[in-house]
């Protein structure tokens, strides 16, 4: 569906995608994951063709985005970061205006509008105006209006940013169901939790780069522990502690406000930190996360 060689994009000197190589299959829900800046959105503007590349190659459905721009857009839905909703209009018009956009006849549109709220649970709001629609809402109604032409592929980018839980839960919902559909999903995210519930397959970028490529689970088999075990000291302690317990796990990680000891059995290293007559304020033991492949690959926290 998409395969990028060395694609790249610069602002002026600065190059904000540095050289990525990447390969869709159809069907699959495939996420970038990094923190603010890495370059995700510069890569799905340019995947969908709002952003010409700065070097490498890029094909979408087989075709060149330079030049066949139009016939690209028409098979892809794009849900985009910032709200993009006409407030002048109702739930009802901003989809039915869209669905005009795209050349579907009034009767077909209608129809497909009718579906379309159903699928993101907006029928009861369909006369209500946008700014009386919650975050979530709104970016179902953001979602339902990218579905609008019945896209092969619908990207989205960071679309579950700023939402509480069950309003990000809902969301993830429709998306599951959509890739059920057999829609092929593009989307960025800056949170594992939503990578690793959606994402069949992901790269990790950092600085414009990827620095990791593969399913969410096998990155966290390649690239961490079975578990980690989270201690907490006294504010300014931990750089002086974790000479103390560093010979305890495979690896360690000093966090301004936490140790991470990185080993298969997290309560055998809490045992072991307690029999040293060290005490921590708290301790925790958890399974390695997408979090730990990040703090592993580039020595920062994905958090902004
Ligand atoms: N039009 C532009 N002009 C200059 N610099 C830009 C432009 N667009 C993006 N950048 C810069 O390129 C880098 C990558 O930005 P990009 O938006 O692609 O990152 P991102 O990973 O999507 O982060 P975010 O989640 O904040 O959108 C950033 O340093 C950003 O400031």
């Amino acid at each position: 569906m998409i395969s990028a060689r060395g694609l790249r994009k610069s602002f002026g000197d600065f190059e904000a995608v540095r050289g990525i190589d990447v390969s869709v299959r159809p069907g699959v829900a495939f996420g970038f994951l990094g923190p603010n800046g890495a370059g995700k959105s510069s890569t799905m503007r340019m995947i969908c063709c709002v952003s010409p590349p700065s070097g490498g190659e890029l094909r979408v459905f087989g075709m060149d985005p330079a030049k066949d721009g139009p016939k690209i857009k028409a098979r892809l839905g794009v849900c985009p970061q910032e709200d993009t909703l006409d407030v002048e209009l109702n739930v009802y018009d901003n989809l039915y205006v869209y669905g005009r956009y795209f050349g579907l006849p009034r009767a077909e549109v209608k129809g497909r509008i009718d579906e379309l709220l159903d699928f993101v649970q907006l029928t009861d709001k369909a006369k209500a105006k946008v700014d009386d629609l919650s975050g979530g809402m709104k970016r179902r109604l953001t979602i339902a209006r990218s579905l609008i032409n019945r896209p092969e592929i619908l990207v989205l980018d960071e679309p579950t940013t700023g939402l509480d839980p069950q309003a990000r839960h809902v969301i993830w919902d429709r998306l599951f169901r959509l890739k059920q559909a057999g829609v092929t999903l593009l989307l960025t995210t800056h949170y594992m939790d939503e990578a690793e519930q959606l994402c069949d397959e992901l790269v990790v970028m950092d600085q414009g780069r990827i620095v990791a490529h593969g399913t969410p689970l096998g990155l966290i088999q390649q690239h961490s522990t079975r578990e980690v075990a989270e201690l907490r000291f006294g504010v300014g302690e931990h750089e002086a502690l974790a000479a103390k317990v560093e010979d305890l796990a495979e690896r360690i990680e000093v966090l301004p406000d936490r140790l991470l000891l990185y080993s298969d059995d997290g309560e055998a290293v809490i045992d072991a930190v307690h029999s040293r007559d060290l005490s921590p304020v708290a301790t925790l033991v958890r399974r390695s996360s997408l979090e730990d492949v990040f703090l592993h690959l580039t020595g920062r926290t994905l958090v902004d």
